[in-house]
């Protein structure tokens, strides 16, 4: 047809569920051809008819460009939230919210954190690790201004209960922000729980094929989003359009990649519980986890999601050699792909926290973590298996 579509499709409404949000959300056909997908917008300005009046709603792309914004649209529907905002990833996503508060305010956060995180806190004076995971009381100062967490905690897979921290920040007027990245927001939606800010490591589960390094930051407050878009624009560490193109359509199979990388976790943290090779399996999927009943809370369906991480008997030693035995499993930093991956977060991921930091949280230097991929469950069992045996009895 050579004429504009008279109706565009309805976009989806918050009723409908999960999949049809993925789907739909932030995805309206092209207005000119009706083409069903968007197309990648790579100019990074727009022409102008006369000063200051851009012919639509873009000038620049650093300050807004349509793939970036449809993919925040669709972020924001899923983690039910009124706006999100996109970053060039998880770590600037972090930086520009700790940005965001005024100079001198202190920041709560809890002490197991992605090492990454770890270490903006680590140099601020203004940074207390809190290793209670619910009563943050004994921490707050009258400068206290955000209470920072990681549930499930990367890489102990820790739990932390959001109603029972927000209610108690929420008292002292303290803004609460959780890193959903271990769980997608088709497990767990923080804002729901009384979280102010979630934020996403984009590059994991939401793009979800190990090619586009983002962050996002999703939240209700019309103030936070003046302040942190302020943010976005002028510091401009913001994600290009083709990279938000990418994570748009990663984001449309979330919710199968992550029921997926549930059940092959689900299935080889049982295999490694039931292991003499084993010391402890950290998998909130477990009846075992202690903090199990959290996750029944707070979890879709009390999903453990596709991460775990277990100590192996033979120390560092014997956690090296089973990364460098497994054939599906491949040793890399990173996770959330469609690929299995494993780590041993002493030398990797956490290897900037100090050793006794690092252990008084649980970071053993026999610690493996585990990104289970949508890989066959049978296989991923088998390559976990015949590694812990070679791992183990070779260090006999
Ligand atoms: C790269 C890894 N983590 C990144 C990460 C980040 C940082 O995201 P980046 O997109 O890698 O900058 C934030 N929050 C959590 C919970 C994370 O795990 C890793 O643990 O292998």
């Amino acid at each position: 047809a050579d004429h504009p579509i008279e109706t565009p499709p309805r976009a989806p409404s918050p009723v409908h569920r999960f999949g049809t949000l993925a789907v739909h959300a932030g995805s309206p056909h092209d207005p000119t051809t009706g083409a069903v997908i968007e197309p990648i917008s790579l100019s990074t300005t727009f022409a102008q008819t006369a000063v200051g009046k851009p012919v639509g709603q873009y000038e620049y792309s650093r300050s807004s460009n349509p793939n970036r914004e449809n993919f925040e649209k669709a972020v924001a529907a899923l983690e039910h939230a009124k706006h999100a905002l996109a970053f060039a990833s998880g770590s600037a996503t972090t930086a520009i919210i700790l940005q965001s508060l005024a100079a001198g305010s202190h920041v709560i956060s809890v002490s197991d954190v992605y090492g990454g995180t770890h270490r903006k806190g680590a140099r601020c004076q203004s940074y207390v690790y809190a290793r209670d995971r619910v009563d943050i009381s004994e921490h707050i100062t009258p400068e206290t201004k955000l209470v920072w967490i990681e549930t499930p905690s990367n890489p102990t897979l820790r739990l932390v209960d959001i109603r029972a921290v927000a209610s108690q920040a929420h008292e002292h007027g303290i803004m609460v922000v959780v890193d959903n990245t271990f769980l997608s927001p088709y497990i767990q939606n923080p804002l729901d729980h009384g979280a102010d800010i979630v934020v996403h490591s984009v590059t994991k589960y939401i793009n979800g094929h190990s090619d586009v390094v983002m962050g996002v930051a999703a939240f209700n407050s019309d103030a936070m989003k003046e302040r942190l878009g302020f943010l976005q624009n002028a510091i401009g560490a913001i994600p290009s359009a083709f990279d938000s193109w990418l994570a748009h359509r990663g984001l449309k199979t979330m919710h199968l990649r992550v029921r997926e990388a549930t059940t092959n976790a689900t299935a080889v943290a049982k295999a490694l519980e039931g292991s003499p090779h084993v010391i402890a399996v950290n998998y909130p999927g477990l009846g075992s986890h202690p903090h199990r009943a959290i996750a029944l809370r707070q979890h879709r369906n009390g999903m453990g999601g596709g991460m775990l991480s277990f100590r192996i008997k033979g120390g560092h030693a014997a956690a090296e050699r089973f990364c460098q035995t497994t054939s599906l499993f491949t040793l890399a930093e990173s996770l959330g792909g469609i690929e299995s991956l494993i780590e041993v977060p002493s030398s990797m991921t956490h290897a900037g926290i100090p050793k006794e930091q690092r252990e008084a949280v649980g970071v053993f230097d026999d610690l493996v973590r585990v990104s289970c991929g949508i890989e066959d469950a049978e296989d991923l069992k088998a390559d976990v298996l015949q590694a812990l045996e070679k791992a183990v009895v070779a260090s006999k």
